[in-house]
């Protein structure tokens, strides 16, 4: 498990070593790990370091001051360093006068500096950042043709939402500081390569207040039958999902239930024939009454939001078993507020919205993303799994998990209804809901990595690979 803690917590425990720790201390630790990083990446860059240039860009902070300090160690093993002073009456005094002591130099020309630098570190904004690249900053950054070492995080982009409201360092690595910090979960795509440097502010820190969930983790806990277990005790899926005229949506789910645990699954709907035809191991009946005990419910892709949608959505919510509520589920609970009322608050629930749906039932998402799905889990009492490039699961005791897309595979049609489907199997396991979600969407993601294998996949070719998914997570569980 990584833990991730936000700008305030990250000083308030600066705040507490510097009680025993002399502030430049801590500093010249971090700076010393960033130079070793940048060593490490001029030498897999230009096979030696050697002669090779590093330019510095230093804002007014103390970001800046790490920026400055790592030059100083980088020129004490031979590179030559410029730093390009974007506010030089501003500039750290100990870090500047470590590097002019080291033979570094401040450049005059800045574009010439860019220009020819090896590799640049950038040192322009880090904890205290405030929205965009300020101009003179933006119009240096997009001159850079090296690769950027970003110094905590790339600049420009918000610390504590990800937001990239304009010009931002789109870093090929980031060396940060102590712990990770939501921008780095949130906005990996800028980030790069993340290394985390201890600087000894771990103890201090407490509980994280995002949590991304490892491979080891997810694969440990995946549900896998024991000695005992027959297709009833792993638990029994219902998919209440598809309709006569779109019956996708109820094979992939129903498909990705089957894939994800040796439980059973049970069909009920419209698309009954053609679900039996793809999955002849389900029991599929036309309706949720005569379907039979389950141990949850995924209920909504391809229902429709009409009355008999609304129907099949009541009998669910009233069946008293951890449910799944996905597309137009979510669409029917926000159109209606009493449609709430047919749930028992205390069986857990998860809702799967992307931005418009999650709008729907709770308001514009806004920049926090963090903030907005916690919010909708204190609300409804559910675990709010919102969807995009990071996917936000946030349950209502406040806990949540982070899961950062390593890439954008899983943009394609009918990946919802595979991870509902995923999600429903592990509700049905017994898993506590926000762990459900949080397994179903790290599962999810190894599969869209190996469906497409750096070509464009489909929602089928997921459910195909799921198994190997899972088997690759519980490899990383350590289990053979
Ligand atoms: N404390 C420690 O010992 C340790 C701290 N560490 C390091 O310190 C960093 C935090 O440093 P920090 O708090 O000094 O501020 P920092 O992020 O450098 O910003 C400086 C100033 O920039 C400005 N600014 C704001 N937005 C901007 C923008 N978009 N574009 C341009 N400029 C912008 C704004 O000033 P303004 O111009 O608005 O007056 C702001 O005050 C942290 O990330 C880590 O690297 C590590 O060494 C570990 C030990
Ligand atoms: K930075």
């Amino acid at each position: 498990m990584s833990g991730v803690w936000g700008a305030d917590r990250v000083r308030a425990a600066e705040d507490e070593v510097f009680k025993r720790v002399p502030e430049g201390a801590l500093m010249r630790r971090a700076a010393f790990g960033l130079a070793n990083h940048a060593m490490t990446m001029l030498a897999e860059l230009t096979g030696g370091v050697a002669g090779r240039r590093v330019t510095l860009l230093v804002g007014a902070g103390n970001n800046g001051g790490d920026a400055l300090w790592a030059g100083h160690f980088l020129r004490r093993r031979g590179v030559a360093v410029e730093a390009v002073l974007l506010s030089p009456d501003r500039a750290h005094p100990a870090g500047l006068a470590a590097l002019r002591r080291s033979g570094g130099r401040i450049a005059a020309d800045h574009l010439a500096a860019v220009r020819s630098a090896d590799l640049v570190l950038d040192g322009i904004v880090g904890l205290s950042a405030r929205g965009p690249l300020r101009p003179a900053a933006a119009g240096l950054v997009e001159q850079v043709e090296a690769p950027i070492l970003a110094v905590d995080l790339p600049s420009g982009v918000d610390p504590d939402t990800g937001v990239v409201a304009g010009p931002a360092v789109h870093a090929d690595a980031t060396v940060t500081f102590g712990c990770l910090k939501p921008v780095h979960v949130l906005a990996a795509g800028h980030c790069g390569e993340i290394h985390l440097v201890d600087i000894g502010i771990r103890a201090e820190l407490g509980e994280p207040e995002l949590v991304v969930l490892s491979d080891a983790e997810v694969g440990a806990r995946w549900p896998v039958p024991g000695p005992t277990d027959d297709k009833y005790t792993q638990g029994v899926t219902g998919i209440a999902a598809g309709s006569a005229v779109y019956p996708g949506a109820a094979v992939l789910a129903v498909g990705a239930a089957i894939r994800a645990t040796s439980g059973m699954v049970r069909y009920a709907g419209e698309a009954a024939d053609p679900v039996r035809d793809r999955w002849p191991e389900v029991v599929a009946t036309g309706s949720v009454t005569d379907t039979g005990r389950v141990q949850s419910w995924v209920v909504g892709p391809g229902l429709g939001t009409g009355k008999a949608g609304a129907e099949v959505l009541r009998r669910v919510l009233a069946a008293g078993v951890p449910v799944c509520a996905d597309a137009d589920a979510i669409t029917l609970l926000a159109a209606e507020e009493s449609r709430w009322d047919d749930r028992d608050p205390d069986t857990p629930m998860v809702l799967t919205p992307h931005d418009r749906e999650f709008a729907r039932f709770a308001g514009a998402v806004g920049a926090d993303r963090v903030a907005a799905a916690r919010r909708a889990a204190a609300r409804t009492g559910a675990v709010v799994l919102l969807k995009g490039h990071a996917t936000v699961v946030a349950a209502p005791d406040g806990r949540v998990l982070v899961n950062p897309a390593r890439s954008a595979w899983l943009a394609t049609a009918g990946s919802g209804d595979v991870l509902a489907g995923l999600i429903g199997a592990l509700l049905a396991s017994g898993l506590d809901p926000l762990l459900a979600a949080g397994c179903a969407v790290r599962a999810h993601e190894v599969a869209g990595q190996l469906a497409a294998r750096d070509a464009p996949t489909s929602a089928s070719v997921l459910v195909e690979v799921l198994p190997e998914a899972i088997r690759t997570l519980r490899l990383a569980a350590g289990f053979r």
